[in-house]
């Protein structure tokens, strides 16, 4: 089955009872705090759950004049009603070791009654249980195609709790929240769909039918006490759900005891079992789906519920808001495929590979050129086409989005006519192994058709970078002689709030190879990690550089690299201390320090360090860091030299392996991996982590000799330790 059947299924079914569940939602979060109100109460004796009946009950008799009923419920409060000493009614709590009286039981408050009512019927009566019973089921077919969806986000069942990839926020927590509320979701949505069925009567016999007792048969001896009983002696409090006494003395009146899964009636003289019937299994199943669906008798059930209903509110907002981007991205088009000279099909999953494909066809509109921009999927003949212009992402392992999936199968069906002119732009993310596999793949496709020609070469765009993509729309404008420059609107860092950072230091360029540190300090307490970005503007306008953070001493510290005429490095490199600039601390939160991982490697080279730096400062548990570091020259390594000694000293820092590029034995920071081949290979076995930050080349020589470590040594691809969160990527 293909992704677009879940997500459509989830989408059509959450869109189908998004109000009721609002509804059942914020009514279900309510109720939870029912039973939690309830458990606060003083009414539970304690050691109750080792009394016996044989126990409590002469207890009872002792202390009041008649007893008509005891009840045990949820919280395990025992309820008594009969007389008191002085022959007044009473129903009250009581202490079932001593009989004496801890409260008298209220109705339900009116507000929960009113709740209640609103939850289960919408003050609709049969109609409107009707409706809360289907938003139930609705409920838990949404829940099954929202873990197949994670299933197939997460590349397989096995996955399915590795480490989730941080797209955008609603996308982000819909599946985090998604994977941690979906046992307590499926139990509310079960339950609630059994209750409105056992409701309407449709899962079997759900009443309780007493049985007939032969009188004449009832035998009066031997007499015996209640504490004799051998039923009572081997029934506990609380298993009980209530008991009726008998009415008089007479042998004809009887003990009903009413246990949690059966009915007995015993004879009040001998103790002898009279009958004894199992509940049917509906009635069981009924007080379970109780139980689940209310949190009765659990406090922490109860706040699981209430928690996991708070969830559902904030899928349906997170769900719509993902749907909303995706649908705002679609195409809308002033000429149709047929008569269009410019054709632009587009792969995308979430739509902002749209944002880039609606930038090119509004330039080549403007232009007064025919264009028609489309799905991948809607691949057909283009009979006037002269240009085919493929903005692709790629998802799953190197996979098509959604949209492009039925591409191939259309290319091999419709050649089209004429000769037509091709270029490829893959969207992708570095963080995944196969980046803009899709893409190339496409490429590679057309390169086959008699009918394709290419016009520039295939141009990769990382994490959607304007930079990225503006080089491959300079390459095409000049190969097609149409010019599509860039819009600001696309370059334009979305509005956001920014903080003030002043300079607290800034040790200039020192080193041969422009390498500088600079640190900072926010005007307002952040919540920053080592590993994080810092987004700064150096010329006031929608230009951001993104710069690697290390938290040191409560400071934000920098390693940068003057570039000559470098924009951001240059900014950078001028600031003195106490200057203050706008900046932007942006999370990074697949590449904080692990907080569990038995031992950590660092692999950096130049300036990617500066995460590291943080990381070993604040490495207060001594978790062993082994750091491997390339860099051009000994000088490079100057101005860290003596606080990576102090780290070592502090057993922040257990090892220190540094190559040099342009010194001595002329080693790069992969040789010093194939060297302890062993060792990273044990590291990763014992489920470490390895962290890389630097240089892209670097990050793909580093991959490749991983990866064919990880394949000879342990038989699994990189990718396998990337998915399980061993491996830690911030390259650039
Ligand atoms: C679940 C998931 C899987 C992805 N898999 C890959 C991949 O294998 N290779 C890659 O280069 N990018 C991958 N990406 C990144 C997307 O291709 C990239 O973010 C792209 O810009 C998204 O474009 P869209 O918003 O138009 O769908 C993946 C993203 C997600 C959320």
């Amino acid at each position: 089955m293909t992704i677009s059947v879940w997500r459509y299924s989830h989408l059509a079914l959450a869109v189908s009872s998004f109000l009721l569940l609002t509804l059942a939602s914020v009514t279900g979060i309510i109720l939870a705090f029912e039973p939690v109100s309830q458990k606060l109460q003083p009414y539970r004796a304690d050691n109750v759950g080792q009394l016996t009946l044989a126990q409590t009950l002469p207890v009872l008799k002792k202390g009041y004049e008649e007893l008509t009923e005891l009840s045990v419920d949820a919280n395990q409060f025992v309820q008594l009603r009969g007389t008191d000493a002085n022959g007044k009614n009473l129903t009250a709590y009581v202490d079932p070791r001593t009989g004496s009286i801890l409260g008298t039981p209220t109705p339900q408050s009116e507000f929960f009654q009113w709740v209640t009512a609103l939850h289960r019927s919408l003050f609709l009566h049969e109609a409107g249980r009707f409706f809360v019973g289907l938003t139930a089921f609705l409920l838990l077919l949404i829940t099954v195609s929202g873990t197949m969806l994670i299933i197939q986000r997460q590349r397989g069942v096995k996955r399915f709790f590795t480490r989730i990839v941080r797209d955008n926020f609603a996308q982000y927590y819909h599946v985090v929240l998604g994977r941690l509320s979906l046992i307590p979701i499926i139990v509310i949505a079960l339950s609630g769909t059994y209750l409105s069925l056992a409701r309407f009567n449709l899962v079997g016999e759900a009443t309780i039918v007493s049985p007939t007792i032969d009188l004449d048969a009832l035998q009066s001896k031997p007499e015996r006490k209640p504490a004799d009983f051998a039923v009572f002696q081997n029934t506990r409090l609380v298993d009980v759900q209530s008991i009726e006494f008998p009415f008089s003395d007479d042998v004809e009146d009887y003990y009903t005891l009413k246990l949690k899964d059966r009915e007995l009636t015993i004879n009040q003289l001998t103790g002898e079992i009279l009958s004894e019937k199992p509940y049917p299994t509906a009635v069981l199943l009924t007080s379970l789906s109780l139980d689940l669906h209310t949190g009765r008798g659990s406090l922490i059930w109860a706040l699981i519920l209430a928690v996991a209903s708070g969830n559902i509110l904030f899928f349906i907002y997170s769900g719509f808001a993902i749907t909303w981007k995706r649908l705002a991205n679609r195409a809308k088009n002033k000429y149709t495929a047929t008569e269009s000279r410019f054709i632009i099909l587009v792969g995308s999953e979430n739509g902002s590979t749209f944002r880039f494909a609606q930038l090119v066809h509004q330039h080549l509109l403007k232009q007064g050129k025919k264009a028609y921009l489309t799905d991948l999927n809607n691949y057909g003949v283009f009979p006037e086409a002269e240009h085919l212009l493929v903005l692709t992402a790629t998802y799953g392992l190197g996979e098509a989005p959604t949209n492009a999936r039925r591409f191939a199968a259309l290319v091999e069906k419709y050649p089209q006519p004429q000769s037509v002119r091709y270029s490829v732009v893959g969207f992708g993310s570095h963080a995944y192994p196969d980046f803009c596999q899709f893409a190339f793949d496409v490429n590679q496709l057309l390169a086959k058709q008699a009918w394709a020609a290419p016009l520039v070469d295939i141009h990769t765009v990382n994490d959607r970078s304007p930079e990225e993509f503006s080089l491959w729309a300079d390459a095409w404008s000049q190969q097609a002689n149409l010019p599509i420059p860039i819009s600001a609107d696309l370059l334009q860092a979305p509005k956001r709030r920014f903080d003030k950072l002043t300079v607290t230091g800034n040790t200039r360029t020192a080193l041969p190879d422009g390498t500088f540190l600079i640190r900072m300090r926010g005007s307002r307490r952040r919540n920053v990690a080592s590993g994080d970005w810092l987004a700064i503007y150096p010329a006031n306008d929608h230009r951001e550089r993104l710069y690697s953070i290390g938290v040191l001493e409560n400071e934000l510290q920098l390693s940068v690299r003057l570039h000559p005429g470098g924009l951001g490095s240059g900014f950078l490199h001028e600031l003195t201390p106490g200057e203050a600039i706008r900046a932007r601390i942006v999370s990074n939160a697949s590449f904080h320090f692990p907080k569990k991982a038995p031992v950590v490697i660092m692999i950096a080279n130049g300036t990617g360090i500066a995460p590291f730096l943080g990381m070993i400062s604040q490495n207060r548990q001594q978790t062993p860091c082994h750091l491997y570091c390339g860099f051009r020259q000994r000088t490079s390594l100057a101005m860290y030299g003596d606080f990576l000694e102090e780290s070592r000293a502090a057993k922040k820092l257990t090892n220190l392996h540094i190559a040099y590029s342009r010194e001595g034995d002329k080693q790069y920071v992969s040789d010093l991996l194939i060297r302890d081949a062993d060792f990273i290979t044990n590291v990763l076995m014992m489920n470490g982590v390895v962290m890389i930050c630097g240089s892209l080349a670097m990050q793909k020589d580093v991959l490749d000799i991983l990866d064919s470590l990880c394949q000879n040594k342990l038989g699994n691809a990189v990718s396998y330790y990337q998915a399980h969160g061993q491996l830690l990527m911030d390259c650039y």
